[in-house]
């Protein structure tokens, strides 16, 4: 519905939207085509050169409006009515318009739809320009630049979320590689990350900073990996003119900001990565016009420090929002028990980002074990936690001069819980590393701080600090002063009218003030001709006649009013002033209070994780540098917890994908019926793979991880319509990455592959995929099919292993136990589950006699002779000129079907894996006949078993 937001003021309304009327020249309907652009329309258009990529909101008495072609997408955005005001160049002019008081809504919506919008205030009293003649024009200044990056303001922010303008550069190296460089930097609060990449990880890191708005320099517009997320993502993509992204002026722009002499104490930044820090600060001093905020020196992420998730993976896997969105339904919706805003953040950056490091991770998770371990300490401290404001967002506010007095009670309790959580962990015996770390840093505040905010701050704080009445009274004197004048004042104008009332002899007299008169005094109509008339006309002068009232003034009111405006305004100086003070005062331990800001969120986190861990049962796991993939009862929290709801339990199952000394890991092939429990057995151990690297204890009964560096998936089968692409093209594209990236260290998980085209593409597909992924990528990978023909791969492939879900049949139904055990599964039990889910009885009868039918006949021969004709080995081969009968292959023939079982084993009804094996066996007993050796006994012998041979394998 559109709702109509701005109605014309009443040409009879005072004050401020007097100054609309005055200064527009234009007004609707009689302006001449021909005539001059009006000043107001002049001065527009001025501003709005000055901001082509941003909507202009401009100030006009109590609401800002758009023009032009802002004016039309601002109302399709906000569903708000496109109006017209006056001509330019022979067009009307469209217009739409949001109230002031209203407007950060307004700003809301737009920033989250992408856009930037540039606020343009009034800087001088309309008054002043009036006195400049009666066509002057306000004057007026874009005071801030809005962009998707760069929002600080608590009531556009997501509390959860960090919200991250990234800068991206290119360097071209000697060689020709084109090496990127990030810049992350989160302005609500402080971080400044950089790192560099390569083309083909890009994307991947993108998708683990999740910005909020991509800075990029205009050479870098039509890379395509930035194209499509601007395209289908619909990331803000903002491009840099001038020498944003060079590298040569990138270090001057550094140190400028930074007030550094040299950068030698940020580390070795690569060429990549001071460009990247450049082109941020660069784009962050345009967008907060002269203010400075409190930026961290920016720290470099080694890309090797934390485990690769690809954008599809990490999406696919739901960690911190679901395939549609929301933080609901996601790993981090499930298992976030944080209790502070800035604890949230960080777990949402230590969940995109799982490290690489045993070590790194061991501190981490002593951190946790150490908060299992004394539940009462984490009690206290989550308690005393949950006092604890923003105080990185609040201090970020403050340093942009963007800040009000509930920031500095942001600053006061955040500082005072800061040292509540220090004085609890003096006590704390031998507390772990990144603890013991963390409360040094909470200890370090500078107690006497809290205590001169606690003291200057009233009790009750108003929003904006324009507002006043922040500062406790008696905590200064001059303020004192003047409030008191101006209490009093307000005491006399009361007397007065008490006066005025007996005076006239009427109760109907009142003293009354607006922004156009003043102070007035205003009567009836009956009462007011009285006072046009001797002996009152000469002591009280006429000033409006409203409908029913009239309005009168005294020298005695005008006087008063004098006073009364300047003690007030007096008063609010001052109290602009504190607040300055209190302002500089904070910023001078802006450091110390950033640190002590992270630390609560170390603190949070670890302490949340425990009582996680300690809550739902979960484990410490074992990381180190081997190729382990040991999982004992594992779960997927997230299921888990959906069936805690309804009071059903997760079964915990097994998963063993460990290399052996020296060699790769294994792939386990997973069969079993719909809805047995494979695509949840396959996300669950992806899953523990990131707590157990972020740091976090795992939901299973005992894990052991070799450091995981890359991790892969391809599950779901979502249909990706706006990029054009079909459900199979989507999972070709994904598994073509995994197949061409996916190495020893990385963890591979892959849900029906080859489902989505003709059965026998598909089957061929899967074929090859786990065929190229055990000799070429060796990663450790979890694949899970309906193909039951892929589960004879592990009679001739070492490192595969057939899992499967136990499923048992109950009164003809299927009962599924969610149990994976070794084996393959016999049947895909689809058709009871159509039935389950309410197919028609008929249907289901037909499906049954139509699969019997399938099953004796066709598809059977078909699949036989399709991988009669497979090659195998293509892979494993070590040349594309090796027969089929080549060393690796004869060996693990021999393991497999030693000669004295060939004999007697009836393949008709193997698959046809096994058929390929039986011809081969068939060919080796040919080629093992010396004729001429034989004595005619024997030749009879041999012709027998070569006919038994033919005739199993036919
Ligand atoms: N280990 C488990 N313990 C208890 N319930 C489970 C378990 N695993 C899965 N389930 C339940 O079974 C449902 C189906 O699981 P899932 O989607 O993993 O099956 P699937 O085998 O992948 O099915 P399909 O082949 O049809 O995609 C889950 O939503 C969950 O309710």
């Amino acid at each position: 519905m559109r709702k109509i937001l701005r109605p014309m003021p009443p040409a009879a309304k005072a004050g401020a939207s007097d100054d609309r009327a005055s200064e527009d020249g234009t007004r609707a309907g009689t302006a001449d085509p021909a005539a001059k652009i009006s000043p107001m329309i002049a001065q527009y258009l001025d501003i709005k050169a000055a901001h082509q990529d941003a909507l202009l909101f401009y100030r006009m008495g109590d609401f800002y409006e758009l023009f032009f072609e802002d004016a039309e997408t601002a109302a399709q955005a906000l569903g708000i009515v496109l109006t017209r005001r006056g001509k330019h160049a022979g067009q009307d002019i469209p217009m739409c318009g949001v109230p002031v008081e209203r407007s950060e809504d307004y700003l809301h919506r737009l920033i989250g739809l992408g856009h930037r919008v540039a606020v343009c205030e009034q800087i001088e009293d309309p008054a002043e320009a009036r006195k400049r003649g009666a066509k002057s024009v306000v004057r007026r200044e874009v005071k801030r630049l809005v962009t998707p990056g760069t929002i600080t303001e608590e009531h556009l922010l997501d509390p959860s979320r960090a919200n991250c303008l990234l800068a991206i550069t290119a360097v071209a190296q000697p060689a020709g590689e084109i090496r990127y460089g990030l810049a992350a930097v989160d302005i609500s609060t402080g971080a400044f990350a950089v790192c560099e990449t390569s083309d083909a990880f890009l994307e991947s890191e993108i998708a683990r900073i999740d910005p909020a708005e991509i800075v990029v320099p205009e050479a870098l517009l039509n890379l395509p990996s930035l194209t499509r997320l601007a395209k289908e993502d619909k990331r803000p993509l903002t491009p840099l003119g001038g020498d944003a992204g060079a590298a040569a002026s990138a270090e001057r722009r550094i140190k400028a900001f930074f007030g550094l002499a040299t950068l030698d104490s940020l580390g070795a930044l690569s060429g990549a990565e001071s460009a990247a820090a450049a082109a941020a600060i660069f784009y962050i001093e345009r967008t907060q016009l002269g203010a400075r905020p409190a930026l961290s020196l920016p720290s470099r992420n080694g890309r090797s420090d934390h485990m690769d998730i690809d954008a599809a993976t990490r999406a696919n896997l739901e960690l911190t929002r679901t395939l549609a969105g929301a933080r609901e339904g996601s790993l981090i919706g499930a298992i976030d028990r944080t209790v502070t805003p800035a604890g949230g953040r960080l777990f949402v950056e230590r969940l995109s980002a799982p490290l690489m490091s045993p070590d790194r991770i061991a501190r981490r998770l002593d951190a946790v074990a150490f908060f299992v371990g004394d539940p009462s300490l984490r009690k206290e401290l989550r308690a005393r936690l949950k006092a604890a404001p923003d105080l990185a967002r609040a201090l970020s506010r403050l340093s942009l001069g963007r800040g009000g007095p509930r920031d500095l009670a942001a600053l006061r309790d955040g500082i005072e819980a800061a040292q509540a959580v220090a004085a609890l962990f003096a006590e704390a015996s031998q507390p772990p590393e990144e603890l013991a770390a963390a409360a040094g840093s909470a200890a370090a505040l500078e107690s006497s701080l809290a205590a001169r905010l606690r003291a200057a701050l009233a009790d009750s704080l108003p929003l904006n600090r324009r507002d006043g009445g922040f500062v406790r009274s008696g905590h200064d004197d001059a303020l004192d002063e003047q409030r008191a004048l101006r209490d009093e004042s307000r005491r006399v104008i009361a007397a007065l009218q008490a006066r005025y009332c007996e005076d006239l002899e009427t109760r109907q007299l009142k003293l009354k003030h607006n922004h156009f008169l003043g102070y007035f005094i205003e009567v009836p109509q009956a009462q007011g001709e009285k006072l046009l008339r001797p002996p009152h006309d000469s002591l009280f002068t006429h000033r409006q006649t409203m409908a029913d009232a009239m309005r009168f003034s005294t020298r005695e009111l005008a006087e008063l009013e004098v006073r009364i405006s300047s003690a007030a305004d007096e008063a609010l100086a001052r109290e602009q002033a504190v607040f300055d003070e209190l302002a500089t005062l904070v910023l001078a331990h802006e450091a110390a209070i950033k640190r002590a800001a992270d630390a609560l969120a170390v603190f949070d986190v670890a302490a949340a994780l425990a009582d996680l861990a300690a809550g739902c049962g979960w484990t410490r796991p074992e990381v180190d540098h081997s190729l382990a993939f040991k999982i004992e009862s594992g779960r997927h929290p997230v299921v888990e917890a959906a069936l805690r709801e309804s009071g059903q339990p997760f079964v915990g199952n097994d998963c063993d994908l460990s290399g052996g000394a020296g060699k790769a890991g294994r792939i386990a092939v997973l069969t079993g019926p719909n809805m047995a429990g494979k695509s949840t057995y396959l996300r669950q151990n992806a899953l523990i793979a990131v707590l157990a690297q972020t740091g976090s204890f795992v939901p299973a009964a005992k894990a052991h991880i070799g450091i995981v560096d890359q991790l892969f998936s391809r599950v779901g089968a979502a249909d990706d319509l706006a990029r054009g692409r079909s459900t199979f093209m989507v999972e070709m594209v994904e598994t073509a990455a995994i197949l061409n990236q996916a190495k020893e260290r990385s963890l591979v998980i892959l849900d029906e592959i080859g489902r989505g085209t003709a059965t026998f593409d598909g089957l061929s597909i899967a074929f090859a995929v786990i065929e190229h992924l055990h000799a070429k990528n060796r990663a450790r990978a979890i694949f899970a099919t309906h193909f039951h023909e892929l589960t004879q791969l592990a009679k001739r492939l070492d490192r595969i292993d057939n899992l499967t879900v136990r499923v048992t049949d109950w009164n003809g139904e299927v009962v599924f136990l969610h149990e994976i055990v070794a084996g393959a599964a016999d049947r895909s039990y689809g058709i009871q589950v159509a039935k389950l889910a309410g197919l028609p009885a008929s249907v289901v009868a037909r499906a049954k006699t139509l699969l019997a039918d399938f099953e004796a006949a066709d598809r059977l021969a078909q699949t036989e002779r399709l991988v009669a004709d497979l090659p195998l080995f293509t892979v494993a081969a070590p040349s594309a000129s090796s027969p089929p009968g080549a060393p690796e292959a004869d060996k693990i023939f021999a393991d497999k079907f030693p000669p004295e079982t060939l004999a007697d084993q009836t393949l008709a009804n193997q698959s046809l894996a096994d058929q390929s094996f039986a011809d081969l066996a068939l060919r080796k007993a040919i080629d093992a006949l010396d004729p001429d050796s034989l004595s005619p006994r024997q030749a009879m012998a041999a012709l027998y078993e070569l006919k038994q041979l033919r005739r199993g394998g036919a």
